[in-house]
C-alpha cells in the first residue's frame, strides 16, 4: 500500500491507525508493506517515529503494546517524492521493483489538484499494471467540472473497478446498519414513504473547528467538504430503493437513481432553501475559541461557509412532498451525527394528545437506533407519554472495540469490494446537484450568516423548518 501524503492529517490521524488496528487484529496478510510519500525528507526510521507518535495519540492505551507497535513498523517505511514530478515516479518505480502480480494499493491522501498528475506518472513509470488499484479522497474536484477532469484522467489509467472513491461515513458500522435496518427488516418497508413520513433531518455536527486544516478547508467550505459527500451518501441510503442484490454495481445503480432525482436550487431558490453559516468566537466544552477568519491559513475576510442547512426534495413516486433537511457546521454545541425519521400523526386521535412516531439513527458519538413510540402512563386517565425502543448497537453485539470506518474500508479495497464506495457517476451526480447551488450564492452574494461557536447555528437555520411547523430535533 502506498499512501501519497503519507505525513499528512489524514494518514497520521486515521490510516496509520487503522491499519495498526489491522495488524494487530490480524487481519493484514503477513506481506502486506506500507510505503508512505510526501516532500519532507524523512529517514525511514524518523518517520516510523513520526507515525507511531501520531498512532499512540490516536489508539486507546489498551490497544497499543510496544511489541505489536515492532511489529508494525516492520511493514512501514517511507520514501522521499514530489507528486507532481513524472522523474520522481521513475526514481519508485525503480524503488519498488517490477512485481506486476503483486496487487498494490496507491492510496491518495493528498489534494485533489495531484491527483491527475499522480495517475499519469504512474502510468508513464509503468506501475498502473492490471494488480494495482487507487484509491481516491473525497472531494473529488470543487465542481462537476473538476470532478469530470479527474475522473477522466483517473479513468484513463484505472478502469472503474480499480478506482476506490473513498466517503468515510459508508464504512461506518451504523451506517451500514441503515442498509441492514431497511433491507432486512420487514415492518419499516411499507411505512418507509411519502404516504407515512413527514420529513427527514439528517445532521452531522461537530464541536471541532477547521483545526490544522485552514488552507484546503478555507477553499472547500462545508458545501464541498460534507454536504457533496457524507450527507448526499446518507440521503442515498435513507432514500433509495432496495437494491437487487448487496453487490457494488446494484447498491450504486439505486444510489445514483436518487442522486438524479434531486429536485435542482438554484438561482434565488438559494435564498430560500438553504441557509449559510461561519462561526464567529465563542466557547466550546467552556474554553474560548477564536472566529473562523482568526484561524490558521484562513483568510481574514473570508466568506467560506463552515455550516450549510438545505431543505432537499426528491422527485419520485416514493419521495414527492417528502422534504429532507439536512445540516452540518464545525464548532457547533455538541457533535451528533445522526438521521432523524419524522412519522406523520395516526389518521385519527383517539386519546386527543400523542405525538407522531419517531425513528432516530445515530451514528455518533454513540451508535444507537431508537424508536419514540407512544404509550399510556401508568395510572387513572388515560394520558400518553413518547417512550423510547432503544438500541446501543456496541451493547447489543457485546463488542470490545467497534471497527473505525477506515479499518473497514481499507480491508475492502485490499479485496477489492467497491460496494462502499462511490462510482464515477454518483460522484458527478452529487456534484450537479452542488454546483448550482455554489452559483447561486455567488450570484445573490449569500454571504455566511455568523453564529457563535458553541451555539446550534445561525438563527436562520430554525426558520427553515418553523415556517412549515417543524423543528430540528
Ligand atoms: N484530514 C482529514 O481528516 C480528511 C482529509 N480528507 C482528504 O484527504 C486529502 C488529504 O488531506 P489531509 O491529510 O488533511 O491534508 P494535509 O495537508 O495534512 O496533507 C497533505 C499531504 O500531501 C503531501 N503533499 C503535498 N504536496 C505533495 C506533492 N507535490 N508530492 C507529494 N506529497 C505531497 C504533504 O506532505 P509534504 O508537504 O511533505 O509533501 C502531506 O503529506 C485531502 O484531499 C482531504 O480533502 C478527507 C477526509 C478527511
Ligand atoms: O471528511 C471529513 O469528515 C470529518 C468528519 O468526520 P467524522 O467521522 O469525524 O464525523 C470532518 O471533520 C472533515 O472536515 C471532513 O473533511
Amino acid at each position: 500500500m502506498l499512501v501519497f501524503g503519507g505525513t499528512g492529517d489524514l494518514a497520521l490521524h486515521k490510516l496509520l491507525p487503522a491499519l495498526y488496528h489491522l495488524h494487530r487484529e490480524g487481519r493484514l496478510h503477513a506481506d502486506v508493506r506500507i510505503l508512505a510519500l510526501a516532500r519532507s525528507s524523512h529517514s525511514r526510521e524518523a518517520y516510523q517515529a513520526l507515525a507511531e507518535r501520531h498512532c499512540r495519540a490516536q489508539v486507546a492505551r489498551a490497544d497499543f503494546a510496544n511489541e505489536t507497535w515492532a511489529s508494525f513498523a516492520a511493514r512501514l517505511d517511507y520514501f522521499a517524492m514530489d507528486a507532481a514530478q513524472s522523474a520522481d515516479f521513475g526514481r519508485l518505480a525503480k524503488r519498488l521493483g517490477r512485481d506486476d502480480a503483486r496487487v498494490r494499493v496507491y492510496y491518495l491522501a493528498t489534494a485533489p489538484s495531484l491527483f491527475e498528475d499522480i495517475a499519469a506518472h504512474l502510468a508513464n513509470a509503468g506501475l498502473a499494471g492490471p494488480a494495482a488499484r487507487i484509491v481516491l479522497e473525497k472531494p473529488i474536484g470543487h465542481s462537476l467540472e473538476s470532478a469530470r477532469a479527474i475522473n477522466t484522467a483517473i479513468g484513463a489509467v484505472f478502469d472503474e473497478a480499480r478506482v476506490f472513491r473513498i466517503d468515510h461515513y459508508l464504512g461506518k458500522e451504523t451506517v451500514q446498519n441503515l442498509m441492514a435496518l431497511r433491507f432486512a427488516n420487514a415492518l419499516f418497508e411499507p411505512v418507509w414513504r411519502a404516504g407515512h413520513i413527514d420529513h427527514v433531518q439528517i445532521s452531522v455536527c461537530e464541536t471541532l473547528g477547521v483545526e490544522n486544516r485552514g488552507g484546503y478547508y478555507d477553499k472547500a467550505g462545508a458545501m464541498r467538504d460534507m454536504i457533496q459527500n457524507h450527507l448526499l451518501q446518507l440521503l442515498c441510503l435513507v432514500a433509495m430503493e432496495a437494491p437487487v442484490r448487496f453487490d457494488a454495481e446494484a447498491v450504486r445503480n439505486e444510489k445514483v437513481k436518487i442522486l438524479e432525482a434531486l429536485k435542482p436550487i438554484s438561482g434565488l431558490d438559494v435564498q430560500d432553501k438553504t441557509v449559510r453559516g461561519q462561526y464567529t468566537a465563542g466557547k466550546i466544552g467552556g474554553h474560548d475559541v477564536p472566529a473562523y477568519y482568526f484561524e490558521k491559513n484562513v483568510d481574514n475576510d473570508s466568506d467560506t461557509e463552515t455550516f450549510v442547512a438545505v431543505q432537499v426534495e426528491i422527485d419520485n413516486w416514493r419521495w414527492a412532498g417528502v422534504p429532507f433537511y439536512l445540516r452540518t457546521g464545525k464548532r457547533l454545541a455538541k457533535k451528533a451525527s445522526e438521521i432523524l425519521i419524522q412519522f406523520k400523526p395516526v389518521p385519527h386521535r383517539l386519546f386527543h394528545e400523542g405525538e407522531a412516531n419517531q425513528l432516530l439513527i445515530r451514528l455518533q458519538p454513540e451508535e444507537r437506533i431508537s424508536l419514540q413510540l407512544m404509550a399510556k402512563n401508568p395510572g387513572k386517565g388515560m394520558h400518553l407519554k413518547p417512550v423510547e425502543l432503544d438500541l446501543n448497537l456496541a451493547n447489543a453485539f457485546n463488542q470490545q472495540r467497534r471497527w473505525d470506518a477506515y479499518e473497514r474500508l481499507l480491508l475492502d479495497v485490499i479485496d477489492g469490494d467497491s460496494t462502499l464506495f462511490m462510482r464515477r457517476d454518483e460522484v458527478e451526480a452529487a456534484w450537479q446537484w452542488v454546483d448550482p447551488i455554489l452559483q447561486g450564492w455567488h450570484q445573490h452574494y449569500q454571504s455566511p450568516r455568523p453564529y457563535p461557536a458553541g451555539s446550534d447555528g445561525p438563527e436562520q437555520l430554525q426558520h427553515l423548518l418553523e415556517r412549515h411547523g417543524r423543528h430540528w430535533a
